[in-house]
């Protein structure tokens, strides 16, 4: 589902590279945690699979697609099929919970009877169909994570990635959000999860890849975080 040959990103202007010869392949339906201390390179991969930066040497595959070679326009297509979610949640303020993740079907222009069958299901799914009508600000930082799952999830993308999804959060409702992903993952969904945090990698025992200084020096099935950190 996703696969890095020798894969080298060099920011402009910066001395050593961000990501140095990386080669993983991560299959469909697989859960990988990426771990790594800060600026080890984590968060430079996860944008290369989103084509937010091509690669500067090496080939970057997605569902069989080499994306650095992809056209500008096709970008967007590649990144319908891939869910985001981030330590900071990036929901619309100004939106009601429903209305954030109808927002992201309606961008890709699903029908409104599509979205209004779609979103209170996924709602049901993560948990919050009784919120379904708050703003943001009117929930916890775990219940606007959800949200934020539910809107990278409602257009069941091939792929979900997630950025320090727990790095807001305290130790019981990163559980929750853990469970959640984990059930996501259950449905064939391909999960990638950037994280700092032991405990959950520890508790969940899935593959572990570790970056350091760009490259890779761990890829262990059902892995721990490491003893180093
Ligand atoms: N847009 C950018 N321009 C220049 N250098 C960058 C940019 N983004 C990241 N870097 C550099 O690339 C290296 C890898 O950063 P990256 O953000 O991928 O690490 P990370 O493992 O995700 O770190 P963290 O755990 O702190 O999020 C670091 O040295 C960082 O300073």
């Amino acid at each position: 589902m996703i696969r890095f040959e020798k894969v080298t990103k060099t920011y402009p202007g910066a001395g050593a590279p961000a990501l140095d010869e990386v080669s993983v392949d991560v299959e469909k339906g697989e859960f990988v945690f990426l771990v790594g201390a800060s600026g080890s390179g984590k968060s430079t991969a996860l944008r290369l699979v989103l084509r937010e930066y091509r690669a500067t040497s090496g080939r970057v595959y997605v569902a069989g697609k080499e994306i650095n070679r992809l056209a500008g326009w096709k970008v967007p297509r590649l990144r319908r099929q891939i869910g985001t979610v981030f330590q900071d949640f990036r929901l619309l303020q100004s939106k009601t919970v429903a209305e954030n993740v109808a927002f992201a079907l309606q961008v890709t222009g699903k029908s409104p009877r599509e979205i209004k069958r779609l979103v209170p299901e996924t709602l049901e799914l993560v948990g919050l169909e009784d919120r379904a009508d708050r703003l943001p600000d009117e929930l916890s930082g775990g219940e606007q994570q959800r949200v934020a799952i539910a809107r990278a999830y409602v257009g069941r993308p091939m792929i979900l990635i997630a950025d320090e999804p727990t790095g807001n959060l305290d130790p019981a409702t990163s559980v929750g959000i853990m469970k959640l992903l984990d059930r996501i993952n259950r449905t064939g969904t391909t999960v990638v999860m950037a994280t700092h945090d032991h405990g959950i990698v520890d508790q969940m025992r899935k593959r572990v890849i570790e970056l350091d200084h760009g490259r890779v020096v761990r890829d262990e099935a059902r892995g721990v975080y490491g003893f180093s950190h």
